[in-house]
């Protein structure tokens, strides 16, 4: 099996790791001093103006260093000194920034390859809180073992949990509280840290990268934590990397390496750092824990001015003794195989379908919504009649139907943005791509609203009793469906641009109360003002007001009730439908018309929609 074989234990490398970032200020003073010389000031000339900042921060500055297979590393530095930005690109996840320098796997670049050995676990545990433990790392099996028997991936994963100490956790729920309200009660903050080791070993990986394992969690569980990275190192052979703050003195010894960062430079990197801090003048004190002596000292050779020369003396040890040490077999350079996009569908799908059923708060809420106010609209206009003295109640159902499923499609805010920061970890992580995730989203997605209009909108036409035929009535729930549908499609469109519940409430709000002004009822078409009038040709809310008055109203007789308002006689204002029509100003359109656009309005929410999670929504790293 492919697994077995992969994890040989590696020696790895990295020379001349330097990471630039695009200095915002830069282009801030850019725009400022072409403003001053747009008004022509006299420090134009001045080019100070622009000197003064750079245009590129170096984040990393030929950062070198070498760990060998099987080793516990500790990534030490003070906070800002760039211990995250290391181990993110030497877990190649860096998607930002001008990266230069060599990551060598047993002295050999292997390119594409080097991902197949390596894994990386986040700081944060961003886990699925209606999976089981077994689930979540079923889930990382399927996503990242393309060649794997199913078989082989349920032994596989059986082996991880026993290896991060969870078998006895195997079936139960990460918990939390979920979007809908609802708490459930699950792992320990200590236990969600050992399923996030476990999805990073799924692979059999060589190279395990850890951001802050421990942090946020007490002392005995963070020695725990740090004794399973252990045994993985003596049994397996995995070289694990470690950023870490301050550890106590028990984790401190378990490390065979120590490699200290400062302000973006390497100034060690080896198993001696307490006699070289002593060679280089910093004597460690008697019962003093080495992790914080190293850390103060850090600190103070930051701050003072012998920075410079001690990072220029240990790239010079570095250069001179470190790198001829380095010599291992070659690894296989075969590049990793990725699931095809069909597949992640499927798998994402039923992880979807899966979160929605065990999350039924949100679901059960919005059909009940929808039940009862189908129901209150069905009362309020129960059985009308084809008749002219009907005909004004009945455009207020189309109305109040339509608008009421435009607006549903706010209860799914927290849902959609709840969904963000795990498919953001996951993305950065590469297990799946972002089409297919959208798309087993959208499918659950558009099964719920499905459920959601018709039930609302049937409820409603049938007590109220419109078009009493079968043909009209399932054009009609059609069309109601796609109302909700392009509503939907708006709200996740905005909540993946803003990514803030309130804004987007705030936005689609805006929106809802424009496409309901302009759509026809309350102000016909024609009689619109000029200056805004245009509003109503890009409103897909006027297009299924069209298409649903056509369907109810287009050839429709009327019968004529006369009313009689003391002594005087009202006649009959329509005696057809088609006159209703007309008064409203859509009868040149029609009913197929109407849906057409309101079908291509669907589509292009849908699409923005993904746009935005796709390009907009990423892991700010
Ligand atoms: N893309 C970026 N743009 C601007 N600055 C950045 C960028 N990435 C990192 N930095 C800066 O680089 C420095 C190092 O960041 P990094 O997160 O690697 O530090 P760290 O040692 O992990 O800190 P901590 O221990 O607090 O997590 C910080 O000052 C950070 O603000």
């Amino acid at each position: 099996m492919e697994l077995e074989n992969l994890n040989k234990g590696v020696q790895l490398t990295f020379e001349n790791i330097t990471y630039k970032v695009e200095n915002k200020k830069y282009k801030k003073q850019l725009k400022k001093q072409a403003s001053l010389e747009k008004k022509n000031l006299e420090n134009v000339t001045n080019p100070s103006i622009i000197e003064k900042v750079e245009k590129e921060l170096t984040i990393l500055n030929n950062v070198s260093g070498v760990i060998e297979k099987g080793e516990l590393c500790a990534l030490m530095g003070p906070s800002g000194s760039g211990k995250s930005t290391l181990l993110d690109i030497l877990a190649e996840r860096k998607s930002t920034g001008k990266i230069t320098g060599k990551l060598l796997i047993n002295g050999k670049e292997i390119g594409a390859a080097y991902k197949k050995y390596c894994s990386y676990v986040t700081q944060e545990d961003i886990l699925l809180q209606t999976s089981t433990v077994y689930e979540i790392i079923k889930f990382y099996a399927d996503l990242r073992l393309p060649c794997a028997s199913e078989q082989e991936k349920v032994k596989r994963v059986e082996q991880v949990i026993d290896e991060v100490g969870l078998s006895h956790r195997r079936d139960s729920k990460v918990g939390g509280v979920l979007p809908g309200g609802i708490v459930i009660k699950g792992l320990s903050g200590g236990e969600k840290r050992r399923v996030s080791i476990g999805c990073g070993l799924v692979t059999n990986p060589s190279l395990i990268f850890l951001d802050e394992p421990t942090s946020g969690l007490d002392s005995v569980t963070a020695l725990s934590i740090m004794k399973t990275l252990q045994d993985l190192t003596k049994n397996k052979g995995c070289t694990v990397v470690v950023a870490i703050h301050q550890p106590r003195s028990e984790i401190f010894e378990l490390f065979n390496r120590v490699m200290v960062i400062l302000k973006g430079k390497m100034i060690y990197n080896g198993n001696k750092i307490i006699e070289y801090f002593d060679q280089i003048g910093y004597k460690c004190p008697n019962n003093v824990n080495p992790a914080d002596f190293s850390l103060d000292v850090s600190v103070e050779i930051g701050e003072s001015d012998k920075y410079e020369e001690i990072c220029t003396q240990w790239q010079h040890t570095w250069e001179n003794q470190l790198m001829n040490e380095i010599m291992q077999p070659p690894v296989d350079i075969e590049k990793p195989k990725a699931t095809p996009f069909i597949y992640q569908y499927f798998i994402l799908l039923k992880r979807a379908w899966m979160d929605i059923l065990r999350n039924q708060g949100n679901f059960i809420s919005r059909v009940g919504t929808a039940i009862l106010t189908g129901l209150l609209f069905g009362a309020c206009f129960a059985n009308l009649k084809e008749n002219n003295k009907d005909a004004q109640k009945i455009v207020g159902v189309i109305f109040f139907l339509i608008t009421g499923l435009c607006l549903t499609p706010y209860a799914a805010i927290s849902l959609f943005l709840s969904q963000r920061s795990l498919f953001n970890a996951e993305r950065a992580s590469k297990i799946y791509h972002s089409f297919p995730y959208y798309l087993a989203t959208v499918t659950v997605e558009a099964f719920v609203v499905f459920f959601v209009a018709i039930i609302n909108a049937a409820i409603c036409y049938l007590l109220a009793r419109l078009r009493w035929e079968a043909s009209y009535f399932f054009y009609a729930m059609m069309v109601y469906y796609f109302v909700q549908l392009f509503s939907d499609f708006l709200i996740c469109t905005l909540a993946n641009i803003t990514g803030a519940s309130d804004i987007t409430f705030a936005y689609g709000s805006g929106f809802c109360a424009i496409f309901m002004l302009f759509c026809g009822f309350f102000v016909p078409v024609q009689e619109l003002p000029s200056a805004f009038g245009w509003l109503h040709y890009i409103n897909p809310l006027f297009y299924s007001f069209i298409s649903l008055m056509h369907v109810q109203f287009e050839d429709l007789d009327l019968a004529c009730v006369e009313e009689t308002v003391g002594n005087i006689t009202i006649p009959c204002q329509f005696n057809n439908g088609n006159q209703i029509l007309e008064y409203y100003g859509i009868d040149s359109w029609s009913r197929d018309f109407g849906f057409g656009i309101v079908v291509l309005w669907t589509a292009f929410f849908f699409t923005t929609s993904y746009l935005a999670l796709h390009y907009l929504n990423r892991e700010k790293r």
